[in-house]
């Protein structure tokens, strides 16, 4: 007997089928098919029969028909407004979205328009679905995108961001749809809790009694957002897995804090020490896990200063002093975990590049920097509030999302989040062409193999984009071309030019971009004919990161939609990576000898190496969910044993 239900190809000519059915209709009456749609996703809610509730549901007929419609809408709309057709694979996506699962769709198949599918479908049921992107500049570029699309179906869209007034964002999350960055999400959400837990409780049994005469029990008018029901994530496996190791953390000054430790003469008498403390002999050093331990003999010359310290106003222990300002000294680096601008340390978020000035590091070091740095020494923030984020997470009643780079962390993916990953095929065949990488003894020789070859493709015309995972190394590239007279373009978060103009540039024949990882996820750079011509985009990687998903999403700006495009690796024995490898470093160097280059391919050993990485970063975070359940039993015995 032939199966009923829907398969991939069948959804897709049921779209197709409706859309063809709209395009006859008028905009205003493809507003009324949305009430209607509306309507009945409401009541379906109300009954408690439309969350999502996995992949195959959605493949009954019988389910599957209102979502159906809902996508051919969105289908419709989406040409009018934009003139673009989904493909079919957008739309296997998007299906495979509304049905509460993670959609892998390789690098720059479009996953900007497919999220405007499950974003509509769960936008109806009237309980607002939040677009989670990793950055602003992507929240922006992509609700602009679809506002018009959303717009033309009478759905009410807006957008957050990080500078926005309270007022602002609250009329943003009153719309059925909003964009903005996951982390703000976040923040928003401690905001509220914090609203709530200072707002006056209701006495004993007002609550039930309320819900018995079918009242509510008014919210405090300050909170910003409404309870978090759906969210469609772009750059899952970013959101989901790269950062759950940072919880979010919100931080404002108290009186009595920055009494305490607002001293700088605390700070600056702890950094004379540790510039006076010698490795080994008063500390050792674990690059890795970025940690001092200090020596018996480093103890007593502590303990010796303390006597220096002791009139100061201290916040903590004299040895944490230290301990920050041989950090700040030893371990952060300006411009690789930092940058210096307007007078402030300003943050680099080392997953995606991008400074946070509005971010600091907690318990003194962010001072012990400032003050190492000789900028001015601002009173130490107190946490308010701080969730993990895979905790956050778990508060909307469902999520789905979608990435180039998903099949790697599935495991995680379901054990975490409970999420299926479904990978959808390439719309077209990917045309992209990867050059064996090469392997130097120093970064030196490496630098300089670079900028020789970025000299010789210069002669043909083709643009490159040109990735480091620092904000130092891109400026050292950049000093090497402007000495060769090579014209580019750098963007590392402390350029003069808007990040959007440089992108759309960076495509054209003969165009160089020097850029950090703020490059490295969701910019599509768009190509002109002549510089298909010439290849399409080259991409230089100059160092491998200790994540190979990455490393696949830099290389992924290249060839997208069927274009020509290429990559290539440039390694050094000095890269960070081998920090953890200290064994193939040598291997490496050793290749060299009496060559600036080795004649050995080492990419295997690397792809090892980055496996391990992964694996040591699941287990951390397994540790870090396994003590937030624990956390979660506790305070649940507490509540109980409290009744
Ligand atoms: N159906 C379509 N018709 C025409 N052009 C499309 C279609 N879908 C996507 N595009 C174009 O393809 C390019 C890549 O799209 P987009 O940036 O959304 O890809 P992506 O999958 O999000 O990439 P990344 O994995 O890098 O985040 C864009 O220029 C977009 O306009």
């Amino acid at each position: 007997m032939k199966s009923t239900l829907m398969t991939p190809d069948r959804i897709v000519a049921a779209v197709r089928q409706q859309q063809q059915r709209f395009q006859r209709l008028s905009d205003a009456t493809l507003r009324d098919h949305t009430d209607e749609l509306r309507r009945l996703r409401k009541s379906q809610h109300r009954h408690n029969r439309s969350i999502s509730s996995g992949w195959q549901r959605w493949k009954r007929p019988d389910a599957a028909e209102p979502m159906i419609e809902a996508h051919g809408l969105m289908a419709e709309a989406l040409r009018r407004t934009t003139g673009k057709l989904y493909y079919d694979v957008q739309l296997q996506a998007g299906w495979i979205l509304a049905a509460g699962s993670i959609a892998e769709m390789q690098t720059g198949e479009g996953k900007t328009i497919t999220t405007g599918l499950p974003a509509f479908w769960q936008a109806l049921a009237g309980r607002g679905c939040h677009v989670s992107t990793v950055n602003d500049y992507l929240a922006r570029r992509d609700f602009e995108t679809l506002q018009p699309t959303f717009e033309l179906l009478g759905v009410g869209v807006g957008r957050i961001d990080s500078e926005m007034s309270l007022a602002e964002k609250r009329q943003a999350y009153r719309c059925e749809v909003t964009y903005g960055p996951g982390f703000e999400f976040g923040f928003d959400f401690l905001r509220d809790q914090i609203a709530l837990r200072s707002a006056p409780r209701p006495r004993l049994g007002m609550r039930h009694l309320a819900h018995l005469r079918g009242q509510s029990i008014d919210k405090p008018h300050s909170l910003i957002g409404r309870p978090l029901a759906c969210a469609v994530i772009d750059e899952a496996d970013s959101v989901l897995i790269d950062e759950a190791n940072t919880p979010l953390i919100l931080s404002g000054q108290e009186h009595a804090m920055r009494q305490a430790s607002s001293d700088p003469e605390a700070y600056r008498v702890a950094d004379i020490l540790a510039q006076e403390l010698q490795p080994e002999e008063d500390f050792s050093l674990d690059p890795v896990d970025r940690k001092i331990s200090f020596t018996p003999t480093g103890w007593f010359r502590i303990h010796e200063h303390f006597a220096k310290a002791n009139p100061l106003r201290l916040a903590r222990a004299w040895s944490c002093y230290v301990e920050n300002a041989l950090r700040a000294r030893q371990i952060f680096r300006r411009d690789v975990d930092y940058v210096v601008r307007d007078g402030e340390i300003q943050i680099v978020d080392q997953n995606t590049g991008r400074i946070h000035p509005e971010r600091s590091w907690r318990n003194g070091l962010h001072q012990a920097v400032q003050t190492k740095e000789r900028v001015a020494v601002v009173p130490e923030q107190q946490t308010q509030a701080r969730i993990t984020r895979q905790r956050f997470i778990g508060q909307y009643d469902s999520i789905c999302g979608l990435t180039g780079t998903a099949q790697a962390a599935a495991r995680e993916l379901k054990d975490f989040y409970r999420l299926s990953v479904v990978s959808v095929p390439t719309h077209r065949p990917c045309h992209r062409f990867g050059l064996p990488s090469r392997h130097f003894s120093n970064l030196q020789t490496k630098h300089a193999s670079i900028v020789a070859e970025i000299r010789a493709r210069h002669a043909n015309g083709g643009p490159m984009l040109v990735g480091t995972r620092t904000i130092a190394e891109s400026r050292t590239l950049s000093a090497a071309l402007h000495n060769c007279g090579i014209p580019h373009r750098t963007l590392n978060g402390i350029q003069d030019e808007a990040e959007a103009d440089l992108i759309a540039i960076a495509g054209q024949p003969g165009a160089i971009t020097i850029a950090t990882n703020m490059a490295g996820r969701g910019t599509d750079i768009a190509l002109t004919d002549a510089s298909r011509a010439r290849g399409g985009l080259h991409v230089i990687a100059t160092e491998h990161h200790p994540c190979a998903r990455v490393d696949r999403q830099l290389i992924g700006r290249a060839a997208r939609q069927g274009d020509p495009g290429s990559y290539q690796f440039f390694v050094s024995a000095e890269d960070e990576i081998f920090q953890h490898a200290p064994q193939l470093a040598e291997s490496i160097s050793a290749r060299c000898s009496g060559a600036p280059e080795a004649q050995h391919d080492f990419s295997t050993e690397i792809a090892r190496l980055q496996n391990d990485l992964e694996n040591q970063a699941y287990q951390r975070r397994t540790q870090l969910t396994r003590a937030d359940q624990w956390l979660d039993r506790v305070l649940e015995t507490v509540a109980k044993e409290a009744v």
